[in-house]
């Protein structure tokens, strides 16, 4: 089998070995990186939103699980997992770091017996980096056992878990993730599958979950859809993953999105099961952050290919917000598809002002603000030659916490450029997060409490704009935004969450337990 992942692979090499090998190519420069970084400003707790993948009725479940997660690096990059089942047991690796660093041998793939595996990559939202909050989770239930991979954040875990731990049930992470294994550890259903489904009719927030049972491998959905989760075909073997660029890597077909509140239970021989376990909506609400920045450009969401939405955002910047200068330049690497669009639409010339190491991954989704810092500086060069004496236009697809945008626009400054302009593919995020990206708190958001003037003077640009809301909805060629029915979960704009809150509302009470394990979470 020639696949896009091993077309220059050694042909005398099982699958395995050919995966393990192609891992640790593409993990040694990464790795070279991380460890100078490391030495710069200490240990770094290495994070990131995380990526889902599963497989089941294929030799090398484990290696193409790997793979798959290989794709979806971008999503978290604090640590990976895979669980695997062979008929008769489990088995489970779990590391820090990247899946490159942990998955490139053959040895480590081939323990991962069985043809049904699933696997993860973290970002992580609750629960320190530290191995028992590695995912996938695994869990024994009456009679049989059960892995998870979970991307997303539930916003009643910490009610629910105080509830439970009340009740003497013991929790083995810090993580959210564990409330699926111990809800539906207690229901008294007879299969697996009906077990899990009772855990979500008590469960609120976002999930995107790939589950191995005896039973099937389960993917499902929370009922707003706000996660991505998408079914593909290899060869009549189904697969569960995030994006579909964990699709292209192992040459599977796209089949269909996962619908909102969906649960569906795919076989060894390759059969689905769909059961719609929350009423039937429309559409789903995801989240509009995956399409500015989460989602790799190469990747299909809901429908839409990630690059063209962005290069339309970029377009619609340029109508909304024209700038006086020589060159368009893009921050890179979410910034690249916009500042394309805002090339074409404007007429000015699309420039690298920025060179971009290679050897560095995303900076907003790494858990520490110095390693941000430290990240930002040494992922981005200025091209002095270029931009010296020029009047330069940077687009970014999104300013949170203002990291990138203060650091790049210094770095133009002393390389000479006459004019630092700043345009921005998305409005002012204004909100916090609690559906798993990392923001959870008002006062890390830089515009929060700031005009424009405040902002811009604050990253020290000549000009500064951010895309309106309306202008977003009608690049994703959603029309007005319809405030009833909105088409996407975009609270980090409006305030409008789509699920309860009710962990932070008991916050907000003070009628929160906020001390989850008395074990540190070093151990
Ligand atoms: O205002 P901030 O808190 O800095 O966060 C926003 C920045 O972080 C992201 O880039 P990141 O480096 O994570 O990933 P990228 O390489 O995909 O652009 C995003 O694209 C912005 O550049
Ligand atoms: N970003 C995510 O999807 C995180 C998943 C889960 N809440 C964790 O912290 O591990
Ligand atoms: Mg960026």
């Amino acid at each position: 089998m020639t696949i896009p992942f091993d077309e220059t692979g050694d042909a005398s090499q099982n699958f395995t070995e050919r995966a393990a090998s192609f891992l640790k190519k593409d993990g040694a420069a990464f790795k070279a990186h991380r460890d100078e970084l490391e030495a710069l400003v200490g240990k770094p707790k290495l994070v990131e939103e995380c990526g889902v993948f599963g497989v089941i009725g294929t030799s090398d479940a484990a290696a193409l699980t790997a793979l798959g997660l290989h794709a979806l690096q971008h999503r978290g990059q604090e640590a990976a997992g895979v669980a695997s089942y062979d008929g008769k047991h489990f088995h489970t690796e779990r590391f820090l770091g990247l899946v490159s660093d942990n998955f490139s041998d053959a040895g480590t793939l081939g323990s991962l017996a069985g043809d049904a595996a699933i696997g993860h990559t973290r970002y992580s939202t609750q629960g320190d980096t530290v191995l028992r909050n590695v995912q996938p989770l695994y869990a024994d239930l009456d009679q049989t056992g059960i892995a998870i991979a979970h991307n997303g954040n539930l916003t009643n875990s910490k009610t629910l878990r105080a509830d439970l731990v009340r009740r003497g049930c013991i929790f083995q992470s810090t993580s959210d993730s564990e409330i699926f294994l111990q809800l539906t550890a207690r229901s008294q259903y007879l299969s697996v599958v009906d077990k899990l489904i009772e855990s979500f009719k008590q469960i609120e927030g976002a999930y995107a979950l790939t589950v191995l049972t005896p039973e099937g491998l389960i993917g499902a959905r929370d009922p707003v859809g706000i996660r991505p989760l998408i079914l593909g075909d290899l060869k009549g073997a189904p697969i569960l993953a995030s994006e579909t660029c964990a699709l292209d890597i192992i040459g599977a077909k796209f089949v269909r999105d996962i619908n909102p509140g969906e649960v569906v239970i795919c076989k060894a021989d390759g059969t689905i099961e769909s059961r719609q376990v929350f009423p039937k909506k429309d559409h789903a609400r995801p989240c509009i952050f995956e399409l500015i920045y989460f989602a790799k450009p190469n990747s299909v969401v809901d429908g839409q290919s990630v690059y063209e939405l962005r290069k339309r955002l970029g377009e619609r910047l340029a109508k909304e917000a024209p700038c006086d200068a020589d060159l368009v330049s893009p921050i890179p690497d979410s910034g690249v598809p916009a500042a394309i669009g805002y090339s074409q639409k404007t007429g000015l010339p699309y420039e690298m002002a920025l060179i971009r190491s290679h050897h560095i991954g995303r900076t907003f989704i790494e858990p520490e603000q110095k390693i941000r810092e430290a990240g930002v500086a040494r992922k981005h060069s200025p091209n002095r030659a270029l931009i010296e004496g020029k009047r330069v236009v940077l687009i970014d697809d999104s300013i949170v916490r203002g990291t990138t945008s203060r650091k790049i626009a210094e770095m133009l400054r002393h390389a000479g450029a006459k004019e630092v302009h700043m345009r921005i593919a998305c409005p002012p995020i204004i909100h916090p997060d609690f559906y798993g990206i990392n923001t959870p708190s008002h006062d890390e958001l830089l515009a929060v409490d700031r005009t424009i003037e405040e902002m811009r003077d604050l990253i020290g640009v000549d000009s500064l704009a951010f895309l309106s809301l309306d202008g977003l909805y009608k690049a994703f060629r959603k029309g007005k935004r319809d405030d009833d029915a909105p088409a996407f979960t975009d609270h980090c704009f409006t305030g409008d969450y789509p699920t309860k809150l009710t962990d932070r509302d008991a916050e907000q009470r003070n009628a929160m337990v906020t001390q989850l394990s008395f074990l540190a979470e070093t151990s």
